[in-house]
């Protein structure tokens, strides 16, 4: 997989060079390129924003230079994907679909966001994923284009040294929550390990884990019981 990203602020990525998206790199299983969208510039200023058309607060993104960076980093049948507080909530479901994809290209926005006509010129040749990393605000895409970065690397063969890991997150009990995870010492400020995990019988430990998920999904995540999709515990699909 090939993974670029557009951004003003190319060292917000630094990260990339770090743990499991640098050892990807090393390993030769992602390629990572970080663009400064200031390169697709003109002017002495390298003016990147300009005022909302119908007035409000704030600036947006000028789409000419977004048109010329993603005409240069992105190869038609690309997959652009846009962060905005107003895209597609990003989950596992969707971080399996993109780690199938053959490049990813992140436009990491700022100010009030990028001219919408940049996505819809996109579109004409790239798929293009606007996702919301949730309903909160952030400044600008970098941060979202991180996780999502890390979440998708992580399912590519190869990446995880313990597949074990992945395939066990999925098959927990499906769509609920992990189950809490203990290590030595065995007492801590007077806080023990539950017996039963030491007790080497492995259908008791099973059973106590299912029902301790179920127990955290009842208290912090209800909406877990009922939703159909959107669950972390999906294995990504076979490239296509
Ligand atoms: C209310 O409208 C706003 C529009 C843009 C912004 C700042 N901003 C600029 C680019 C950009 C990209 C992603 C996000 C983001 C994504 C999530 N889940 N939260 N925030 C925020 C972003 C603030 C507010």
């Amino acid at each position: 997989m090939r993974i670029d990203v557009v951004t003003v602020f190319p060292d917000y990525l630094r990260p990339l060079e770090l743990s499991l998206p640098g050892r990807a790199r090393e390993k030769g299983l992602i390629e990572v390129e970080v663009h400064d969208l200031r390169t697709w510039t003109h002017d002495v200023h390298r003016t990147v924003d300009d005022a909302p058309y119908g007035g409000g607060a704030g600036m947006v993104m000028k789409p000419e230079p977004w048109g010329e960076a993603l005409d240069a980093v992105a190869p038609d049948g690309a997959t652009l994907v846009v962060p905005t507080p107003a895209g597609e909530p990003f989950h596992q479901r969707l971080a399996a679909e993109l780690a199938t994809r053959e490049q990813l290209v992140f436009a990491c926005g700022r100010y009030e966001g990028i001219d919408a006509r940049v996505a819809a010129d996109a579109a004409r040749r790239l798929e293009v994923r606007e996702v919301s990393l949730g309903d909160y605000v952030l400044n600008g895409g970098e941060v979202a284009a991180l996780a999502v970065i890390e979440a998708v690397v992580r399912l590519l063969p190869g990446v995880l040294g313990n597949a074990a890991s992945l395939a066990e997150e999925s098959h927990g009990e499906d769509g609920l929550l992990e189950y809490p995870v203990f290590t030595r010492p065995v007492a801590w400020r007077d806080l023990a390990v539950p017996d039963v995990l030491l007790s080497g019988d492995h259908a008791r430990i099973a059973s106590w884990r299912a029902e301790e998920s179920r127990r955290r999904t009842v208290a912090r995540r209800p909406d877990l019981l009922t939703a159909d999709v959107g669950g972390w515990r999906i294995e990504p699909a076979a490239p296509a």
